[in-house]
């Protein structure tokens, strides 16, 4: 057990962050074991929680690729990913969007709400927050060369409309995002979660990004839990690609960090979901935790 003291000193330790990161925007993307695990749930938007009442603007945006997956087998829909991207089509959005903006969304909407916080659930439909073109997979080929492929309805990020978020941050309330985007003629699109909120990062002009996984950040030697690199230059990430460092789920997770770093955000850092209360040790403690990618 803590003594008393020891408690006001974890108190207090926190203040010089409070100060730093008052009046701020930190988005954070939401994903893996800690959107699972209701013990887990619990602490991150609780964390949340706190962080708007000290005067941070948390702003979330989640993920739900095994929710979607288990969804569509449960319809007897089999899942593919191409380059780590689902292919998506017409009958396969329909369920996305059911699932990410429908059931994922008002779930972590109603848990925010129950804890304390004011949340209010969007997709990135609403108020054309996130506008999309059609993406194209890319399959990388033995020889080195890359071939372009129809994954359906995935989309590529080609606006952002800040305001509906600035307004909903303004009046005091967690905006939770559902990487769902509109196109052209008003169609979905199904957009990777990390790079939704690397794009909604820059747009607001956050200050920093943190992307909640289910390791404990980036890993030299992956077989090696105590391998954790706790920082790495965005400069360095094409060469840690190149070596098969940085691999899988990993690389749209990095690339994020980078085109949020150079999109103005200050930092970026990617953090272990599995161990609770990750994000409040990241922000309000001397001991930063997981992978910091910085300019
Ligand atoms: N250098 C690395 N360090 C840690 N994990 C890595 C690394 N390179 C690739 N990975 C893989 O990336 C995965 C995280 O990506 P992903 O499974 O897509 O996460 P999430 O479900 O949280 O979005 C890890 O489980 C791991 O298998
Ligand atoms: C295009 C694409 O692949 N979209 C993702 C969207 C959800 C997501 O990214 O969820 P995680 O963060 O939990 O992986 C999908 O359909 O699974």
């Amino acid at each position: 057990m803590l003594s008393a003291q020891e408690k006001a000193a974890i108190l207090v330790e926190a203040l010089p962050y409070i100060r730093k990161f008052y009046g701020k925007t930190v988005v954070i993307k939401y994903g893996g074991h800690a959107m699972v695990d209701c013990g887990l749930k619990k602490a991150v938007l609780t964390d949340v929680v706190l962080m708007k009442y000290v005067g941070i603007h948390p702003v979330i945006v989640h993920g739900g690729g095994p929710e979607i997956t288990a969804m569509l087998q449960k319809l007897g829909i089999e899942s593919r990913f191409v380059g780590g991207l689902r292919v998506t089509d017409e009958e396969t959005m329909e369920i996305v969007e059911m699932v990410l903006a429908g059931k994922l969304n008002k779930e972590i909407v109603s848990l925010i709400n129950r804890i304390g916080g004011k949340a209010v659930g969007l997709s990135g439909k609403d108020a054309c927050l996130l506008q999309a073109v059609k993406k194209p997979g890319k399959v990388y080929q033995p020889d080195g060369t890359v071939e372009m492929v129809d994954i359906g309805c995935v989309g590529q990020v080609k606006k952002v409309n800040p305001a509906i978020v600035h307004t909903l941050i303004n009046e005091g309330y967690i905006p939770v995002v559902a990487p769902v985007a509109v196109g052209p003629e008003g169609e979905s699109y199904n957009v990777n979660a990390d790079t939704a909120a690397g794009e909604l990062a820059v747009a607001l002009g956050a200050d920093k990004l943190i992307i909640l996984t289910d390791v404990e950040g980036i890993l030299e030697d992956r077989e090696n839990k105590n391998s954790l690199i706790s920082v790495i230059r965005a400069d360095d990430v094409p060469d840690l690609i190149a070596r098969g460092i940085i691999d899988g789920g990993m690389i749209p997770k990095v690339e994020c960090c980078t085109r949020a770093l150079y999109g103005g955000v200050n930092t970026t850092h990617i953090l272990d979901g599995r161990v609770p209360h990750s994000i409040l040790l990241e922000v309000f403690t001397d001991k930063g935790i997981g992978t910091m990618v910085v300019r």
